[in-house]
């Protein structure tokens, strides 16, 4: 498979859940070493899950036709409305798939990826609109069913260019853009029509906005107003805005209720508003995901559209939960990142139980018995092996190379894009720190760090691609599934992708391979026929997971296709090896046989 297959060569600007680190520096990490994995005992896990009592459904009332008959929305008291389920689902079952109510793209992909269809550019590349020269679409076909609301938006981009401080500042931000695009949809769809309804049912936190919301609320509000380009409250009333706590409710509809709009390979590229499948409360285990697998042949079939996507099996009148942040953060980070942008203190067993060790704040055994210690902090110093009991004694450098590695993988995220070459320079020192300090693969900051030198190798693998560098890239990738299988179940899409990613690189032709293969049978990566064997067994692992997180009904999505179709190449070329060895054994044997009758 020649480099350019790898989708993971993708330009992905705006990342902000994970990252990815450079590998000759990072001791080779076996599978089974990974820290013991944090998911839960599925029968104790339903139990809790379950409400004690029946809770009260909530009407519909002519709206949210996207739900269907198999999902009901019920009210608790501790999480308000929440999504049911009314029948018994496997993993990997497309619990519904709808079309965002809105999706707007991140600035930086504004030019990579289609305004109305959210598809990537076409072979012949994307067409400019020629007016506002920002958004841009697959063909006049996405741009005449986008017109009705750019339109709008083109005059309000225009203008915002136009009084602009500078040109960093020329495109509004998505948020702003999003917004925008809500009202005038509203606009066109009607102010008492569902599609309007459906979006000021969604939760306000009006009442009790946090502190630290105040300001990026304020903020947000100014932006919209001048966006629009009105100059007194009477003028926004055509919105439906009549009072500021209106516009309050806007923003806090829209902040508490946004989805990130991904990629089929997940890379973040903007946001979504999804009325109905914003019914769907959070947990740090959840047992659905929401993903935009784009299997449609056609781009401008209801694209993008979201799907719903159970991960674990979800039995009748259980709660469909998603996670709204990255669960493989620490719980201090998941806290206040919920408490922050969604306003509640997360309850889920995750949050709750106390585990013996959590993967994401785990240190190997000083005895290198194989257990795993909780992580020492500042405010716990006292850690011991739950296996040997061995006494973690230097716990100041631990909590030193968290508190750096935290500091690093800031900077190196910060100039992931502006300057990869330095980010890239920070990761490569900073994983051995980790690394000595006997964190595992799945602890913070050591996962996030090997996710982002992962990404920084991918990106200079096309102007670098020699054995040293595809070796190095496919150790990391290697480490951080290792870290990922400890932390997140397995179906999981983020799982699925990783493996994918993996076994692509494992399928790279090797640009130098070691003359003497018998040299490097210890390494990791091998080479030669083993090195395909590993990539065909990883592309199938990655399979199996992507059915699951993508849903069976999609195939697996986009990636799961390209899967499919390295594996089938790899099947031959193994075949192809297979038969060589065989031949050539043959011919030996043949050559041996006429010598003896000589
Ligand atoms: C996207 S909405 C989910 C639906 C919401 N419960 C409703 O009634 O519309 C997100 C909000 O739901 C509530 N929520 C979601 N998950 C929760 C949880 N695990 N515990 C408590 N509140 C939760 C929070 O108020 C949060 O800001």
């Amino acid at each position: 498979m020649s480099f350019s297959n790898l989708h993971s060569a993708r330009k992905a600007k705006e990342a902000k859940s994970f990252v990815k680190a450079p590998i000759s520096t990072i001791s080779d990490v076996r599978e089974d070493e990974a820290a013991p994995s944090s998911s839960v005992d599925l029968a104790e896990d339903v139990e809790i899950r379950l409400a004690s009592k029946p809770l009260e459904v909530v009407r519909l009332e002519n709206t949210h036709r996207a739900l269907p008959s198999s999902l009901e929305i019920r009210h608790s008291c501790e999480t308000g409305r929440g999504m049911y389920a009314k029948s018994a689902f496997k993993a990997g079952c497309v619990l519904m798939a709808t079309k965002p109510h809105v999706s707007v793209l991140s600035t930086s992909y504004l030019d990579a990826y289609c305004s109305f269809c959210c598809g990537p550019s076409p072979q012949s590349g994307l067409k400019r609109c020629t007016r506002c020269r920002v958004v841009h679409y697959c063909n006049s076909q996405c741009q005449n069913n986008d017109w009705s609301v750019h339109k709008h938006e083109c005059d309000a981009i225009q203008k915002w260019a136009q009084a602009a401080p500078s040109s960093d500042a020329a495109i509004p931000g998505d948020g702003v853009r999003c917004l925008g695009r809500i009202l005038w949809s509203q606009q066109k769809e009607g102010l008492d029509s569902a599609w309007t309804k459906e979006y000021n049912m969604m939760q306000s936190h009006r009442s009790s906005l946090q502190p630290s919301a105040f300001e990026s609320h304020t903020h947000l509000a100014h932006s919209v107003v001048r966006y629009l380009g009105v100059s007194s409250p009477l003028e926004l009333q055509p919105y439906g805005l009549t009072s500021a706590g209106d516009l309050v409710d806007l923003i806090s509809r829209f902040t508490t209720n946004t989805f990130t709009l991904t990629s089929p390979s997940l890379t973040p590229i903007g946001i979504s508003v999804c009325p109905t499948i914003a019914f769907a409360n959070h947990s740090c285990d959840p047992n659905a995901v929401i993903v935009f697998p784009r299997t449609s042949s056609n781009p401008q079939m209801q694209e993008p559209l979201m799907h719903l996507v159970s991960i674990k099996p979800i039995i009748p009148d259980e709660e469909v939960i998603t996670s709204y942040i990255d669960v493989t953060l620490p719980k201090h980070v998941r806290q206040k990142e919920l408490q922050e942008t969604y306003n509640f203190t997360c309850k889920c067993r995750l949050c709750t139980k106390a585990l013996a060790v959590d993967p994401r704040e785990s240190i190997w055994c000083p005895k290198s018995c194989g257990g795993t210690c909780p992580a020492p902090a500042d405010e716990d110093p006292m850690s011991r092996c739950v296996k040997c009991k061995a006494i973690v004694s230097d716990t100041d450098t631990v909590i030193d190379a968290i508190r750096v590695g935290q500091e690093a993988l800031d900077k190196a995220t910060s100039l992931q894009f502006r300057d990869p070459v330095r980010a890239k320079h920070i990761t490569t020192n900073m994983l051995p720190i980790l690394i000595s300090a006997h964190l595992t693969p799945s602890c913070h900051p050591l996962l996030p760090l090997t996710r982002l030198h992962k990404e920084l190798l991918i990106a200079s693998l096309s102007s670098s691609l020699t054995q040293d560098t595809l070796d190095e890239t496919i150790r990391t990738a290697r480490n951080y599934t290792v870290g990922l299988t400890a932390v997140l179940p397995h179906g999981h899409p983020v799982r699925g992708i990783a493996l994918a990613e993996l076994g692509k690189l494992l399928a790279v032709d090797e640009p130098a391979p070691p003359a003497e293969l018998s040299v490097a049978k210890e390494r990791f990566p091998p080479s030669g026929a083993p090195r395909l064997k590993l990539a065909y067994e990883t592309l199938l692992r990655a399979r199996d997971e992507l059915m699951v997180g993508f849903g069976v009904g999609n195939g697996g999505g986009l990636v799961a296709n390209e899967v499919r179709e390295a594996i089938v190449r790899l099947e031959k070329e193994l075949g192809a090896w297979t038969q060589g060895i065989k031949n050539v054994l043959e011919d030996a044997n043949a050559g041996k046989a006429n010598g003896q009758q000589q």
